[in-house]
């Protein structure tokens, strides 16, 4: 059993580690993470990892990497500990084992002999007739010495939960509200594979329970497993986690996302250089309403006002454009070292050594993503020839007098910006846009861009004198 104390609010993430998460995958365990959070919780990862197929080591180290990415930590399951361990699926098939015979004794389970052909021409069948696909029961009826000597003789066979007939489920999702599912819609479902492996429905639901997890979040593909599982909980006489389904995230096309498809992965935002709290801040609000819906908020603050009862029931769509407006706010939020760590692969080569944080610092402000700040670095640190053809019609425009005067007042101020620019003002009687625009196209060749006070500390009054030297001759 868990070594959570009791009433404490468990949440999980669980994943099958076969390709790379994305957006909807990492929403999902955001809202986990936030729900546990708030409640002074605690989050689980445990990883779903049955199907040797499918499943990588490579993909488990990524999707590890990329929760810690975001900042979304787990403190129960895989790498983290707990008393509810193995938290790697394929480590607990002598559990499974376990609770299959349980099952099996209690007459809640049959093995199922049925070719893959036969099901599929059922399920054919069902649908032409309009009916949902469901197992007819075809296996159901062998008498038990029949079933053995079938197994016996070596036939494969899946193994069925006995889904008891024109009985309802009801359950309270605390996302979408009260459900009901008929149980003659369901038909006898498969919990044990013809390799022996659990099926989903099994090790889902069985984990969930022996772990201690009280609140299962998870999208609404999810949503039809549940009466399955609330009936296989209640014959393993286990307790159930209270359920609620997320409306499932779609592409910008309207497409669903899928990790084999390798949509929208996190791992490529983190490339693109999104940062975290960018990504946490847009996920939490995809299906999910705060009153300050333009407020830039840490994990601790989203996760304080979080609440299910705020989950819209519409499916939520990928909208680059609102990701865009959470990156260029939380870039606003870096100080110069994180601004430096930020950008630092895209231009360590281009920024001299010991002006790094203070190259950040100042051009953060004109930067949404670090190769922005590559094309700052050429601007400030090279030669700036050509000058860019932007900035030569302002200084053509300025005049050579212009610059001769800017030189004489740098001689005198240095990098004393506020006395450089009075003293220019004084000598050339120029003022507002007519005094900034040929200083600015003069020291970073553009019209726009970074605090000037802090260009002309960073290049200095040697490269400062060098840029208006050349406007004298250009203009
Ligand atoms: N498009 C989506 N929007 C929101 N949640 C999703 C989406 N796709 C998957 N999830 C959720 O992510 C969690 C992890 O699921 P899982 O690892 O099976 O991901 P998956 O993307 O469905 O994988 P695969 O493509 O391999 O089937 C589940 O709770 C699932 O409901």
């Amino acid at each position: 059993m868990s070594d959570t104390a009791p009433n404490t609010t468990v949440t999980r993430f669980a994943p099958s580690p076969t390709g790379h998460i994305h957006v909807g995958n990492a929403r999902t365990a955001l809202f986990n993470a936030l729900f546990s959070r708030g409640r002074s919780g605690q989050f689980m990862l445990r990883v779903e990892d049955t199907d040797p197929e499918r499943s990588r080591d490579e993909f488990l180290q990524s999707l590890m990497e990329d929760l810690r990415w975001l900042g979304l930590n787990w403190q129960l399951g895989h790498e983290a500990g707990g008393d509810a361990g193995p938290y790697r699926q394929s480590q607990r098939q002598y559990i499974y084992e376990d609770y299959f015979q349980r099952l099996q004794a209690a007459g809640h389970s049959y093995p199922c002999f049925c070719s893959r052909e036969r099901l599929e021409r059922l399920r054919a069948a069902q649908r032409a007739s309009g009916q949902p696909p469901r197992y007819d029961g075809a296996c159901a009826g062998l008498s038990e010495a029949e079933a053995r000597g079938k197994l016996e003789a070596g036939e494969p066979a899946t193994w069925r939960f006995r889904v008891k007939a024109y009985e309802t489920v009801s359950f309270e999702d605390f996302v979408r509200g009260p459900q009901q599912f008929r149980t003659d819609e369901i038909g006898d479902f498969v919990i044990r594979r013809t390799d022996g492996t659990p099926a989903f429905f099994f090790s889902n639901a069985v984990d969930d329970a022996l772990m201690g997890v009280t609140h299962v979040m998870r999208g609404e593909d999810h949503l039809t497993n549940t009466p399955r599982q609330l009936m296989l909980l209640k014959a393993l006489d286990l307790l159930t986690p209270e359920y609620g389904h997320l409306p499932l995230i779609a592409d910008s096309d309207g497409g669903p996302l899928s990790k084999r498809a390798g949509s929208l992965g996190i791992r490529q935002f983190r490339d693109e250089g999104y940062l975290p709290l960018a990504l946490l801040n847009y996920m939490a609000r995809l299906g999910h309403r705060y009153d300050d819906e333009e407020r830039l908020r840490s994990l601790d603050e989203l996760a304080a006002d979080f609440d299910p009862g705020r989950i819209g029931k519409a499916p939520a769509r990928y909208d680059a454009g609102q990701l865009l407006y959470w990156q260029k706010q939380a870039v606003a939020r870096l100080n110069g070292e994180e601004a430096w760590q930020w950008m630092a692969a895209a231009v360590a080569d281009a920024v001299p050594p010991g002006k790094a944080r203070a190259f950040a610092e100042l051009i953060r402000p004109n930067c949404v993503f670090p190769r922005d700040a590559r094309d700052w670095a050429h601007r400030l640190f090279d030669d700036l020839d050509p000058m860019p053809a932007e900035a030569v019609s302002v200084i053509e425009e300025s005049g050579r007098e212009f610059f001769e005067s800017a030189l004489d007042a740098l001689e005198s101020a240095g990098t004393d910006y506020q006395s450089w620019v009075d003293r220019i003002r004084q000598l050339t009687g120029a003022k507002g846009k007519k005094l900034f625009l040929p200083l600015r196209a003069a020291l970073t060749g553009s019209r726009s861009g970074p605090d000037l006070d802090g260009v002309l500390r960073l290049i200095g009054q040697h490269e400062a004198a060098r840029r208006l030297e050349r406007c004298t001759r250009l203009a």
